[in-house]
């Protein structure tokens, strides 16, 4: 099986796509073949308005991409259709596959949505529907309870599902993982974000207690394995090395899917990584408490919606935006819209670089001397401001000099939760 590097990513596709011969390794991959579903969008370009009214509707439209340059292979295809997994492209679609009842569920619980469930949703009642990625019991389940109290949590199977089911209207909200304290960034999702046209309206941080889970009975050195999602075996590996440090570590699609898997199939050589209640829910007993390699493990959520809110100035405010530089503009170009924020004592509270899904590689110098492929990407900024404050206005204003594209994700409440009031994810 192929080694996995520390630096996790939690890309399903990628976990899919590991080569299954390398040898060796402690690390393999879980695969259920799942297929990525392919969304397309109906190709639109947007203006950005001169300064930001208070209306919904200026809002929005700032919200859009403010100068498109890329829209034609974000929105390559024509129609507003979800291709099914198993080739149904016809959109023809069978409402009572939803999964809001538990009736086929193993152990009672809901299903998870799976790309196949993707159809337009039914009219409902007043609960907000709040799409995760995972089954009951993952940590995402828990960030959606915190983000969205007394909501309905929808578990979907992959993160680009929870998407859909936002934009298809199944759910009214998703919340999915984008940084942990300790394996960093998920990248699928920041990708998700500029594939996708939901808008970041929040973010909530739970703190990550992961526990080590086996059958009843079970003793910790009759183990021979052990799988969680990818996330959740980096965030402890220290701790693996020593309890189970001759057993193979193998990925799984969530911490929960993990842990039931264990529980379904019987499985006595075998641990998950998950949540407390992960344990309760899948009736599993619990080896090792508090096996995250730093104490204070956090993971970041957003909260995906399809309309923006309307940025405010009365608490604390952060925005992200996604944007690639102008190729004019040379190496300087991220200098300059760093300075753009510095100018103006707006704090930059993260930064991420993606490859440009255009143009991932560019050719420079001239044929002469040979040429040199030079990297292009798409950078991720949030920073501490409100789209509602002039300076955050005119520092965008600045920023879309430099760059060939800018699209504002959102502009939403800084979760400022007290570290020592932060509920536990598994309580
Ligand atoms: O598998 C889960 O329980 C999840 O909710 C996913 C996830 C992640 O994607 O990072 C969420 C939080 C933890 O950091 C570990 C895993």
């Amino acid at each position: 099986m192929q080694a996995v590097s520390s630096t996790f990513s939690c890309d399903l596709k990628s976990m899919i796509q590991t080569n299954p011969t390398a040898k060796n390794a402690r690390y393999s991959h879980v695969n259920r073949n799942r297929v990525p579903v392919r969304c397309s969008y109906r190709s639109e370009s947007f203006s950005f308005p001169n300064g930001i009214g208070s209306s919904r509707a200026d809002w929005q439209s700032s919200c859009a991409i403010l100068a498109s340059k890329v829209a034609s292979a974000e929105n390559a295809s024509s129609a507003d259709q979800v291709t099914t997994v198993n080739g149904d492209s016809n959109g023809s679609v069978n409402l009572s596959l939803v999964p809001l009842d538990s009736k086929n569920g193993k152990h009672g619980l809901i299903q998870p949505l799976t790309n196949t469930d993707l159809s337009p949703a039914p009219s409902h009642g007043s609960t907000l529907r709040v799409a995760y990625q995972g089954v009951p019991g993952a940590y995402s389940e828990a960030a959606a309870g915190k983000a969205y109290p007394n909501s309905e949590a929808i578990p979907c199977d992959q993160f680009d599902v929870a998407f859909q089911a936002v934009e298809l209207w199944i759910a009214d909200r998703a919340v999915l993982p984008v940084e942990n304290s300790l394996g960093g960034s998920i990248h699928r999702n920041y990708d998700l974000l500029l594939r996708h046209r939901l808008h970041i309206v929040g973010e909530v941080q739970i703190p990550v207690h992961h526990c080590l889970l086996a059958l009843p009975g079970v003793r910790p050195d009759r183990i021979r394995r052990v799988i969680s999602h990818p996330q959740a075996l980096a965030q402890t590996e220290g701790s693996l090395n020593k309890l189970t440090p001759k057993a193979a570590i193998e990925a799984f699609h969530d911490t929960a899917a993990a842990a039931e898997y264990i529980a379904t199939n019987g499985l006595q050589d075998t641990a998950a990584v998950a949540s407390a209640r992960a344990a309760e829910l899948y009736g599993l007993q619990i080896l090792a408490d508090g096996i995250q390699d730093d104490a204070g493990n956090v993971t970041r959520f957003l909260m995906l919606a399809r309309d923006p809110i309307i940025p405010r100035t009365d608490r604390p405010f952060k925005t992200s935006i996604v944007f690639a530089a102008q190729e004019r503009e040379g190496t300087s170009v991220l200098f300059k819209v760093l300075s753009a924020f510095a100018f103006r004592n707006i704090s930059l509270t993260k930064i991420e670089s993606r490859p440009h899904h255009n143009c991932p590689v560019r050719v420079v110098g001239d044929g002469n001397v040979g040429t040199a492929k030079q990297f292009e990407y798409t950078f991720y900024v949030d920073f501490e401001a409100s789209m509602a404050e002039t300076r955050a206005q005119n520092a965008l204003s600045e920023v879309q000099e430099y760059t060939s594209f800018l699209r504002v994700l959102g502009s939403y409440p800084m979760d400022v939760t007290p570290w020592s009031t932060l509920p536990s994810e598994d309580v």
